[in-house]
């Protein structure tokens, strides 16, 4: 339908091509502007343009996938509508885009694409006839169509009329929608009402491409129509439920008409919305919460339905009672306990650590025989990588259950255990809620990690809220404060881990059974690394036995020369290394290294080895100089000189002889939550005023033993002839002493370095080395006994990993010695010295002996 009167558009248009809706004549709609063409088109017409034919552009709806969107142009609509950029906003957020705000005037067909860069420039043909506009026209004026035309028009007229009547609006606004309707002329109704009314995109660009006015009507009338049902059925439904809120709620669904009846082509992608909340509410009723909890959630429902999606309350109420529906309130595992099983389960994992698997499988058979023993918690406390966490998770795997670790460590809110109220923006719920969420059922093992790394701050203390968590006669009523209703934590099976007992809270440690965890020996740890890290880290990286061996006097050697420590966590890292390395080597298809082939050091370990291993790497160093591409022969085994390529040179060294060189210096077993230590003390005499300068740290527990140390050998000076630098039997006279404590980076405190410093400080005073294979420890009293300190199996452990031969224990400390390896107590010679003077005999070689009585007493001679 060709015009050629009234208003006439540029007969050549640059082309908009647009995604995101179909712009109708007589309708306005925003359109979003970011691809490459359409920025060029904006900027050099629109922004540029100073007349009002430059603002008039062609909108062409892009059929086109947007995914599929290349730079070069699609094939085009061959109609459009002709439009009048009213606005245009420029943003660079998120990326460079701007806003048009676009009246569409009429439809045009392109009849020659001119350009297609920087933008589509189309020869154009005007469809649509447009009018002058000069003043309201009213009905009876306008020329109205004869025959079927005059027929449909009048029917649209008289449905677009009833659908105006229909509209849940305040009178004045329908009677001025009316008196829009009358002004309209009537061949423009479909285009506005089509964009008026609930349609897809499809069905509009069906109105667009309707060129003919009658096929247009016709297009359109049926899309009236099923709006005008839509009403009617909605507002049969709001006559049965007078219910104010939900009226409007239902009128906004489904119509949308109320207020933004210019933006209603949007989809309908949010039709179902009414059934999401029947399937929560399904959800909810069959989540089989408490009637508590229950309560609440439907309570929330209830809101939720009331309330319009947009609102930022709507998402909050939302995500709450997805969080109650998944909670598993009512659903737990079977328990399948067979002690037997346990046992072997236990031992099959964990080499080693006798008393605490006992101690487990106790805990599991009561359990067995009790299903609903309420506490005790149990807590292993030990120095890291000793398997505290790797038991936690054997005990879920004998029980049947899930298994959770919750972090710990420097968590210092309270709200982390406990959530927080709804009331905050972005809160959540605790970590004990979110780890029930998780696993899915009521009755995990959950692993409480690090206790004594809880911090505090001002946002409350978590410890604390542990407290609640963990007290059996309370956790069955647990409320989180984002649920804010009470979850059963009865049949959660609580285990906690710790490296020590020293930074727990009281009140925590109180409720837990705590059970020590000790640090391994270096035989422990060899039979450790073979039956488990090593298989465990072949397959981790793909390897097989077959592929590479590790003798056990290379795991010593890693164990003594690259780590130190009381667990295995650095032994377990260092043979990842040597798998990494050997994996290289067998994907690469080469020798591992040519000094791997040659022949070990001679060397105790290497000795073991064998004459029949040396022969056969000479063999092999032989071939690798006359084959060196050739793939290396498996399996790779490491020795000594392998190692030291791999893990570089030895990082520990035995200095222990070495450093006891001078009068001055021994040895001391130190404990920390690290494990046992070993500790050289020294000490160094000058010219001064008796003064005593203490370094390396120390706590005033440890500072006063320093005292007690010099005053007793101050007052024991003249028993074992110690002298100060000028001679005279006063230590401190004209002497100023210096006692330090490596590392001096950390601190230290603790009685127990008492019999360490009386030794160091007989030494420099007698001039007299201590054995360099001695260690010791015990706290001591001003008259010189040796009182009983702790973590003696650690310090033991420690000065056997030194490679000590004679420890100085207290007397009382005696009976702890049964806690340690059987081997390692044979390596060990052993004094329990219960006073000071059998201390020195043990520390110094050929003894320290005093003199009894060492005042000679003037000779009497008699006058008789
Ligand atoms: N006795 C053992 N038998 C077998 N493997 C062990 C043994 N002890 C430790 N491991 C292994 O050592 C690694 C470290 O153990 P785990 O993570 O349980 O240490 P942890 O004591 O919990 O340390 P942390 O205090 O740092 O958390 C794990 O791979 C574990 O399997």
């Amino acid at each position: 339908m060709s015009s050629n009167s009234g208003i006439r558009i540029p007969s050549r248009l640059p082309l908009l091509l647009t995604h995101e809706g179909v712009l109708l004549p007589g309708s306005t709609m925003r359109i979003s502007v970011d691809t490459a063409r359409n920025m060029q088109l904006v900027k050099t017409r629109l922004l540029k343009g100073t007349s009002l034919k430059s603002t008039i552009i062609g909108v062409i709806p892009n059929t086109r996938d947007p995914e599929l969107d290349t730079e070069d142009l699609p094939s085009l609509h061959s109609i459009g509508t002709a439009g009048l950029a009213v606005q245009v906003v420029g943003s660079n957020w998120p990326k460079p885009h701007y806003t048009l705000l676009i009246t569409g005037l009429c439809r045009f067909r392109v009849s020659q694409l001119l350009k297609e860069v920087p933008f589509p420039l189309a020869e154009v043909e005007q469809l649509d006839k447009l009018e002058q506009y000069t003043s309201p026209r009213n009905t009876s004026e306008a020329a109205t169509p004869e025959g079927e035309l005059g027929e449909l028009s009048q029917r649209f007229y008289q449905a677009a009329v009833q659908l105006v009547g229909m509209l849940d609006m305040s009178v004045p606004v329908v009677a001025k929608l009316r008196r829009l309707l009358d002004s309209l002329p009537k061949e423009t109704l479909p285009d506005v009402l089509a964009s008026m009314i609930h349609t897809s995109n499809k069905e509009k660009l069906q109105v667009l491409d309707a060129v003919s006015l009658e096929e247009r009507f016709k297009k359109t009338l049926p899309l009236l129509t099923r709006q005008i049902e839509g009403l009617k059925l909605l507002q049969k439904t709001r006559k049965s439920r007078p219910d104010d809120d939900k009226r409007v709620r239902a009128v906004g669904k489904v119509g949308k008409f109320p207020g933004r009846p210019f933006s209603l082509d949007e989809d309908g992608d949010d039709d179902e919305d009414g059934d999401d909340n029947t399937v929560l509410e399904r959800k909810v009723k069959g989540a089989n919460m408490p009637e508590a909890a229950l309560r609440v959630c439907l309570k929330e429902l209830k809101r939720l339905k009331k309330m319009p999606q947009s609102m930022p309350e709507y998402a909050l109420t939302r995500n709450y009672l997805d969080l109650m529906v998944e909670l598993p309130w009512s659903k737990s595992t079977t328990d399948c306990l067979d002690i037997h099983s346990a046992r072997v389960l236990l031992d099959n994992d964990h080499y080693a650590m006798e008393k605490l698997k006992r101690r487990v499988l106790e805990y599991l058979a009561v359990r067995q025989l009790k299903s609903t023993l309420k506490g005790p918690i149990l807590c292993f406390v030990g120095p890291p990588g000793v398997g505290k966490t790797s038991v936690g998770r054997s005990i879920a795997r004998t029980l049947g259950r899930e298994f959770h670790r919750i972090a710990l460590g420097g968590v210092c809110d309270q709200s982390d255990i406990r959530g927080h109220r709804r009331t905050y923006v972005g809160s959540m719920p605790g970590r004990i809620i979110n780890g029930l969420k998780a696993v899915g059922v009521n009755n995990p093992v959950f692993l409480l990690d690090e206790v004594d790394k809880l911090g505090k701050s001002l946002q409350g203390d978590p410890a604390a809220a542990l407290l609640e968590v963990l007290d059996p006669e309370q956790n069955h009523s647990f409320t989180d404060h984002y649920l804010n209703v009470a979850f059963d934590l009865s049949q959660v099976l609580f285990i906690a881990t710790a490296n020590t007992t020293a930074t727990i809270p009281p009140a925590l440690l109180d409720r837990m059974e705590v059970l020590q965890v000790q640090g391994y020996t270096q035989e422990e740890k060899v039979e450790i690394a073979h039956r488990h890290l090593i298989p465990h880290q072949l397959e981790q990286h793909g390897l097989t036995p077959h592929q590479l061996q590790i003798p056990q006097d290379t795991t010593l050697d890693i164990i003594s020369k690259y780590t130190r420590e009381a667990g295995v966590r650095s032994l377990e890292r260092k043979i990842g290394a040597i798998c990494r390395a050997v994996a290289v080597k067998v994907a690469e298809g080469h020798k591992v290294t040519k000094s791997e082939a040659a022949p070990p050091e001679s060397g105790p370990q290497g000795a073991e080895q064998g004459e029949g291993e040396q022969r056969r790497r000479g063999e092999e160093a032989q071939r690798v100089s006359s084959d060196m591409a050739s793939p290396p022969e498996m399996p790779i085994v490491i020795d000594h000189i392998a190692l030291k390529d791999i893990l570089g040179p030895h990082i520990f060294e035995m200095e222990v002889s070495e450093r006891l060189t001078l009068p001055g210096v021994a040895i001391g077993l130190a404990w920390t939550p690290l494990g046992g230590e070993i500790m050289f003390v020294e000490a160094s005499r000058m010219e001064g005023e008796g003064q005593l300068t203490l370094t390396g740290q120390l706590g005033d527990v440890m500072k006063e033993s320093a005292h007690l140390a010099i005053s007793w050998l101050r007052s024991n000076a003249k028993t074992y002839q110690l002298t100060n630098l000028v001679g005279g039997l006063d230590p401190l006279e004209g002497t100023d002493i210096h006692l330090h404590f490596p590392a001096g980076a950390v601190t230290k405190d603790g009685p127990s370095a008492g019999v360490t410093m009386v030794t160091v400080l007989a030494s420099l005073f007698s001039g007299r080395l201590v054995r360099s294979d001695v260690a010791m420890t015990g706290e001591i009293t001003l008259r010189g006994l040796v009182l009983p300190v702790g973590g003696i199996k650690d310090k033991v452990l420690a000065a056997h990993r030194a490679g000590l031969k004679r420890v100085i224990i207290p007397k009382r400390n005696e009976k702890d010695l049964e806690e340690i390896p059987a081997n390692v107590r044979l390596e060990l010679d052993f004094v329990g010295a219960s006073n000071l003077d059998e201390v020195l005999n043990a520390a110094f070689d050929g003894g320290f002996p005093g003199i009894s009585n060492p005042v000679t007493l003037p000779q009497i001679t008699s006058k008789l």
